[in-house]
């Protein structure tokens, strides 16, 4: 695992852009795993920015979307479809047909996911995976469980996710309790993985991410058997790893 521990949530925002945008560079026909949350939208403002000035060009990109909420239409202002339009995919040149999200309101959910994973084996599969994290140590949707779960399916969301998801919400009533979740195995997949994390409420799940027990008690410690991980955290983030 590399570390990188970097001032405040705006540097962590342009380091990680600048990583995105050279694997962008670099292999234009890339194909990026992207998610959602809070973290990640000072990194999207990035890419928008470097999209703009002709530093990037999504054009030939292909992305696959870590998760959508189940029972969501994705018109919805709260379906993570919606998220990706309004931080990211309306504002580049991307190809609306290289846009990859799992639907929330498939009617054969099992089909839905099985699909979801042929489509990323048929594309190459993911050359560069973002991922932020949960409080409680979940990656995508994969909550704390007994054991880690293979490929995309449906999730039952925790208590804590639903709490922490409500603030997006008018009522914590209206945060679905059922998710599409690409699984563990489709994140280790990744050829490179890209974690953020940011604010003290992050710290101490970050430290037990990389230096505790491997455990589906804590989906993100599975990231440290990965062989291409790179972890940006703010100073807040990181202040439990900072002097370890
Ligand atoms: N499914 C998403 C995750 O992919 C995300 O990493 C997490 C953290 O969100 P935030 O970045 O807002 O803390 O929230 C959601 O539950």
């Amino acid at each position: 695992m590399e570390i990188i521990i970097v001032k405040d949530y705006k540097e962590l925002s342009k380091k990680a852009s600048n990583i995105i945008a050279s694997q962008m560079i670099l292999n234009p026909r890339s194909v990026l795993g992207l998610a959602t949350g809070s973290t990640p939208i000072g990194t999207y403002k990035e890419l928008v920015r470097m999209n703009k000035e002709d530093i990037i060009d999504f054009s030939n990109i292909m992305t696959f979307n870590l998760d959508e909420y189940h029972g969501l239409d994705k018109y919805n202002n709260q379906s993570y479809f919606y998220f990706m339009e309004n931080n990211l995919f309306s504002y580049v040149n991307i190809d609306s047909q290289n846009i990859n999200i799992p639907d929330g309101k498939a009617e054969n959910i099992d089909h839905e996911c099985k699909s979801y994973e042929e489509k990323i084996k048929n594309a190459g599969g993911i050359d560069l995976q973002l991922l932020g994290i949960g409080r409680n140590g979940h990656i995508g949707f994969n909550e704390p469980d007994v054991k880690f779960e293979a490929f995309t399916h449906l999730v039952e969301l925790d208590e804590d996710t639903i709490k922490a998801n409500s603030r997006f919400f008018d009522s914590i009533e209206d945060v679905p309790t059922k998710a599409i979740s690409m699984g563990i195995k489709t994140i280790m997949h990744s050829k490179k993985i890209l974690l953020l994390a940011s604010g003290e409420e992050k710290a101490k799940t970050v430290y037990d991410m990389v230096y505790g027990k491997i455990t589906p008690e804590l989906p993100a410690s599975v990231l440290q058997l990965h062989p291409d991980v790179t972890i940006i955290v703010d100073e807040a983030a990181g202040s439990m790893i900072k002097n370890y």
